[in-house]
């Protein structure tokens, strides 16, 4: 595979903390403490095409991390840079979820799809929420992207009649309709079988590599890692390192599953 050029830088974070008001109590839990991804440090920014994973240990703050990317939640001290723009207490919500809805992609561990529309109509509406595509252009892009994770032949399917693996496939299709520049994900294959957690893996390597989607994503399991261009750890609300891997590679199934196999046995 060839070595990876990347663009412009599309997040950044500075200084950022995140602590949780509980309700009654005076202190606040401390989520995040002074994180930094920037180009004045060694921890760089992201950059468009980038597919960055974090790992760490439970409650390290991970999702706290994704959320703030999302534009979910908002930083208690710090700034957030999304395209260069900032986001922080100042941003509207209008702003964000205009902001979220062109440019972010959203892929969790449970699927949420919409249950009683079709595959092909949980991937349409995002596109009617916008609004910049009329019916036509809409259907075409629907089955195109429905196309583009092989489930073609599953457009009429409710969720319920497709597999823990297409419905994430779905879900992924859904996250790219209005053609985000960044896709995050948050344990995408937590609920996936061996099978499909490289059959989904694979998929999201494709769609990083063809449409350079900047990937970021969340993730516990450690034998995935190769898939990403680069893994930040963290830990107790801090970055604790970050490894580059020179080449984003894929998981051989039967290797994996002998592998996993041989580990069971000692
Ligand atoms: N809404 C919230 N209110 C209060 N505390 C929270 C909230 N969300 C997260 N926390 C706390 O913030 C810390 C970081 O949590 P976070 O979910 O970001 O960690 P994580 O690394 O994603 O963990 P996991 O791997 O278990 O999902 C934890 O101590 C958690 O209990």
């Amino acid at each position: 595979m060839q070595s990876k050029q990347f663009d412009e830088v599309v997040v950044e974070v500075k200084h950022v903390s995140k602590h949780y008001k509980i309700a009654g109590r005076e202190d606040s839990v401390k989520a995040l403490n002074d994180i930094h991804l920037a180009g004045d440090s060694e921890l760089l920014p992201i950059r468009r095409g980038e597919f960055v994973m974090l790992r760490g240990p439970s409650g390290g703050g991970k999702t706290s991390l994704l959320n703030l990317l999302g534009t979910i939640d908002r930083a208690t001290e710090g700034v957030i840079e999304l395209f260069s723009n900032p986001i922080n207490v100042d941003s509207t919500d209008e702003y964000l979820a205009k902001l979220r809805l062109e440019k972010i992609g959203f892929v969790f561990q449970t699927f949420n799809l919409l249950a009683t529309m079709s595959a092909f109509e949980n991937v349409e509406l995002p596109m009617i929420i916008l609004g910049k595509l009329n019916e036509k252009e809409r259907k075409k892009r629907a089955i195109e992207l429905l196309t583009l994770v092989g489930l073609q032949d599953r457009l009429d399917h409710l969720p319920s009649e497709l597999s823990g693996g297409e419905q994430q496939r779905v879900t992924i299709a859904r996250a790219l309709s209005n053609a985000p520049e960044i896709l995050l994900l948050d344990e995408p294959t937590g609920d996936l079988d061996t099978k499909n957690t490289v059959e989904v893996m694979d998929l999201l390597l494709d769609l990083n590599l063809k449409l350079k989607t900047t990937c970021i994503m969340v993730t516990h399991n450690p034998d995935i890692e190769c898939y990403a261009d680069r893994i930040l750890y963290i830990a107790d609300g801090v970055f604790e390192k970050q490894v580059f891997n020179t080449e984003q590679t894929r998981l051989d199934y039967d290797e994996y599953i002998a592998y996993l196999n041989s580990q069971a046995g000692h």
